[in-house]
């Protein structure tokens, strides 16, 4: 990420002008959303905008027949007709108006719509990375505001199209009778616009640097709220604390508002009067050369309502354009958001992933130190995986086992050396392919609130499953035991969220969760301490049947308790970041290394 992405914005002209630079993209956007509703919204618009004008040369028409009228000169010809266009004119900017707000809103809605799940599209390709990086997350957070409520934009944008129409016609009707006028008009409003401006750039810079203090507010009301930390909340006495820090946040955020609105009212104030200032000047002038004998009544009439027009039209038009340049520095972060790209991806002509894998996995002098830090969490690991071979992976906390699994599955990237599979880089695969050959249960795996079915079938999305699929993968994980036990079975919502939700114990949770990596027909299967919630029995028999599933494909498995670890065909032992020993449990026994001395260590705690 470029330091210019990260750094706040700095109170200055520039960054104003450069986040008008954001406004194609989102007219793009707009476009994508529905260019059919688009278009009729403009062409409508065009109508409108050239009404006001054409009511004020009707009415000029109106008020010069009714001179004659007055001066005995008889009632011009076809003098009702033009009262019943003025009335036809008046009638139709009515209908045209609504019908506008009908396209604005459909547009809004097709915009969110459109915009949100882009939003997600994206927000699921970064890399992982990406998650662990609180600006990134600032980011995220004000790109999913941004998604949804621009209707004001939207309006802003179509009413300042219109509004550029109207003011241009007014302002070639007032250069006609006289430049000047113009003149007077642009000293009064051209202050004003700069003041919205300003005021719509530090109202942007508040956003920007209350985001983390927003993003803290929402966690500690999230947190107070939370089913998990209602227990702990209540035995700790927890909610006053969390309360408070919520409020003080709140306070610290309600004054740095007002001190800006009351910036804004003063100085706004201020730079108005001189917007009406230019506007009197020119209606003076006007009045002037009317009693002069320059206008007759209806011209006089025309003009000074066009002073209005052209006035309040131009005025809008700074406002409305200030008005996009305060959303488009909003929008800043969107289009950064868009345009952020993942590390990890796959090559344009990437390889399929072999099928069978004929080599298996080999690290080779892998180093790694996560993003951002500079700790290298392995250092020269070196270590193979053969097709059929079980390995229990072990280690003490922290010595990066989790780690190797992340970058087996390429969630990252190495940061020295290369990890081959059937002699070939990693990165020289498809991701997706690579991805759909390998099924990983993480210790933190996800509890999906949704049916038992669908928690099942996460495993394997892109394919469709039968139900004896999903039953069969669920008999092989014991979570079939788990779904006998539920009212409605496969089809029973898990989770507490929404209405009819069923909880469930944290080793049913990973019985369910296993089933996920037997749905997926991979060829390497991954098991990071899956069973740390089950009972010894659940234990045992979980194992029994991974070894007796897992026959012939790579499986690897991580786990704390050496009940298991020594079902393994071979055991790794990872001590910080390196491959220490290595061999099946008799033979690391024999060795009396580190293996030797864990393995003591908790067979006296069952003694
Ligand atoms: N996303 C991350 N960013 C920075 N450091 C991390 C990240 N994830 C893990 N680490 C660090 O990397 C080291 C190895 O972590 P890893 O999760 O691989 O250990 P582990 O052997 O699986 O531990 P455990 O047995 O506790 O699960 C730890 O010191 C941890 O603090």
């Amino acid at each position: 990420m470029s330091q210019s992405q990260n750094a706040s914005p700095q109170n200055a002209w520039g960054d104003r002008i450069r986040a008008l630079k954001n406004v194609p993209p989102v007219l793009k956007i707009l476009w994508e959303s529905g260019p059919q509703v688009v278009a009729w919204g403009l062409i409508l618009r065009v109508f409108v905008a050239m009404m006001p004008w054409a009511i004020a040369k009707v009415a000029a028409w109106i008020i010069n027949g009714v001179e004659h009228v007055l001066r005995h000169q008889g009632l011009p010809d076809h003098f009702w007709w033009i009262v019943a266009l003025e009335v036809g004119l008046a009638v139709l900017t009515g209908i045209l108006t609504r019908t506008i707000d009908y396209f604005d809103s459909l547009l809004a809605d097709r915009y969110s719509h459109h915009v949100s799940i882009e939003v997600m599209r994206q927000a699921a390709q970064l890399d992982l990375t990406t998650y662990e990086d609180p600006v990134y997350y600032d980011r995220l957070e004000r790109a999913r505001v941004q998604a949804t409520d621009r209707l004001v934009l939207i309006q802003q944008m179509g009413r300042l199209f219109q509004q550029i129409i109207t003011t241009l016609v007014f302002t070639i009707t007032l250069l006609y009778y006289s430049p000047w006028l113009m003149v007077l008009l642009a000293l009064g409003i051209i202050p004003s616009f700069l003041g919205e401006t300003h005021f719509a750039f530090l109202g942007y810079a508040k956003n920007f640097h209350q985001t983390p203090a927003k993003r803290l507010m929402d966690y500690l009301r999230q947190v107070g709220g939370s089913k998990e930390a209602a227990k702990e909340l209540k035995l700790f006495n927890l909610n006053e604390y969390l309360t408070s820090r919520f409020a003080g946040l709140s306070e610290q955020i309600y004054k740095e508002n007002i001190a800006l609105s009351r910036k804004k009212l003063i100085g706004g104030g201020l730079l108005g009067i001189l917007g009406t200032l230019g506007y009197y000047g020119s209606y003076a002038y006007v009045i002037w050369r009317a009693v002069h004998g320059y206008y007759n009544i209806g011209t006089f009439y025309f003009i000074t309502n066009a002073i209005v027009q052209a006035s309040s039209n131009l005025q809008q038009v700074f406002s409305t354009a200030s008005g996009i340049a305060d959303q488009a520095l909003f929008l800043t972060d969107l289009i950064a958001f868009f345009e952020m790209k993942p590390m990890v991806q796959s090559k344009p002509h990437a390889l399929p992933a072999p099928r069978p894998v004929r080599l298996g996995f080999e690290f080779h002098n892998v180093s790694f130190a996560y993003p951002g830090t500079e700790r290298k969490v392995l250092k020269n690991f070196n270590f193979t995986l053969r097709p059929g071979e079980r390995i229990a992976l072990i280690g003490e906390n922290g010595q990066g086992k989790t780690t190797v699994v992340k970058l087996i599955t390429r969630l990252y990237d190495p940061t020295e050396g290369e990890i081959l599979l059937d002699g070939i880089d990693l990165r020289e695969y498809s991701l997706e392919d690579l991805h759909q050959e390998i099924g990983v249960i993480f210790q933190d795996f996800m509890r999906y609130e949704m049916t038992a079915r669908e928690n099942i079938a996460i495993g394997r999305v892109e394919l469709p499953h039968t139900e004896a699929e999903i039953e069969s993968a669920a008999e092989k994980s014991l979570a079939a035991g788990v779904v006998a036990k539920l009212q409605h079975g496969y089809d029973q919502t898990l989770g507490r969220r929404f209405e009819g939700g069923v909880d469930l114990s944290g080793g049913e949770w990973q019985k369910i969760a296993l089933a996920r990596a037997y749905l997926r027909d991979a060829q390497l299967l991954i098991l990071d301490e899956p069973t740390a919630a089950l009972d010894a029995k659940s234990e045992l028999e979980v194992f029994e049947r991974f070894a007796e599933l897992t026959e012939g494909k790579m499986a690897l498995l991580i786990s704390h308790r050496f009940s298991t670890v020594r079902m393994a065909d071979r055991i790794v032992v990872l001590e910080g970041g390196r491959l220490v020993e290595e061999g099946n449990h008799q033979q690391l026994i024999a060795l009396d290394g580190r293996y030797a001395e864990m393995f003591e260590m908790q067979a006296a705690s069952y003694r």
